[in-house]
């Protein structure tokens, strides 16, 4: 199996907090991997680094690679623009735009140029239904995103990541403010996304890692503490914090 992403050696400081220490990472194409771990264990942290959210906040200094495709995002021939175009990112709040639904998910193709309606019609229309809200706004496309629920807001900015046809989307707890029908429309919705598109997904329900995830890494304390199949995670774990984590002695 490919590995679309690779990290080697990832350290991250925010100033003198040493928040991600050495760590090492595949994710092959076309799987959903889940990060896991206490809060304030390095999860988002780690899932912000592979499309560079971090580079922004100040006194962060980051050193080690992560590939993209084989290519180092952090290198000097990498531009950040194309980068989250390549990996794209659905965030815990659902975070549309005040505009309308169309607008939302033509909002990316429209900044990388595409200006043509027909064409913009098509991609909208496509995203909508690879996002599973095409059925529920077809004719309320020039309507507010705002007047959605929060589960269909999340899957339009789900629609609106995947309209600029993105290699990786990240999800950093995505479901955390839904209730527990539109967690489910979601989940059901990222296990069909991974037919196209390999998904990166932070999430505190572990048994949302379960139920989802090919693969599940721990994450402790800003150590990457274990990564396998999920099966193999959750039943027979190698390292013990491990499973004192999912068997509940802590977190
Ligand atoms: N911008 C920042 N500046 C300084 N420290 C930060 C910053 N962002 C995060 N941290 C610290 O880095 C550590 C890891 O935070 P991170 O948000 O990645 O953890 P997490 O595992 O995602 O936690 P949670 O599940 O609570 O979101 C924490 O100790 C946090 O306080």
């Amino acid at each position: 199996m490919k590995q679309i992403m690779e990290i080697d050696r990832l350290n991250l400081h925010y100033g003198e907090f040493h928040a991600l220490k050495e760590m090492k990472l595949d994710i092959p194409e076309r799987t959903i991997t889940a990060f896991i771990g206490p809060s304030g264990c390095g999860k988002s942290t780690f899932l912000r680094t592979l499309n560079r959210m971090n580079d922004l906040v100040p006194g962060v200094r980051i050193d080690g690679s992560v590939k993209l495709d084989g290519q180092d995002i952090y290198g000097a021939d990498t531009e950040v623009e194309t980068l989250r175009k390549r990996v794209g990112m659905v965030f815990q709040q659902p975070n549309p735009f005040p505009k309308s639904i169309f607008d939302n998910v033509a909002y990316g193709p429209r900044l990388h140029g595409i200006r043509d309606k027909a064409r913009l019609n098509e991609i909208v229309e496509r995203s909508l239904r690879g996002a599973s809200l095409w059925e529920e706004v077809k004719d309320l496309l020039n309507k507010s995103a705002l007047s959605l629920s929060g589960g269909q807001q999340q899957r339009l900015c789900i629609a609106r990541a995947l309209a600029v046809e993105p290699d990786v989307l990240l999800m950093d707890e995505a479901t955390s403010a839904l209730d527990p029908l539109s967690t489910l429309k979601i989940e059901e919705l990222v296990r069909e996304l991974k037919q196209d598109y390999t998904i990166v997904m932070v999430t505190h329900n572990m048994h949302q890692a379960a139920r989802v995830s090919d693969r599940t890494v721990f994450f402790l304390n800003g150590e990457l503490v274990e990564a396998d199949e999920t099966e193999k995670l959750f039943s027979t774990p190698v390292d013990a914090r491990t499973e004192d984590y999912i068997t509940g002695r802590f977190g």
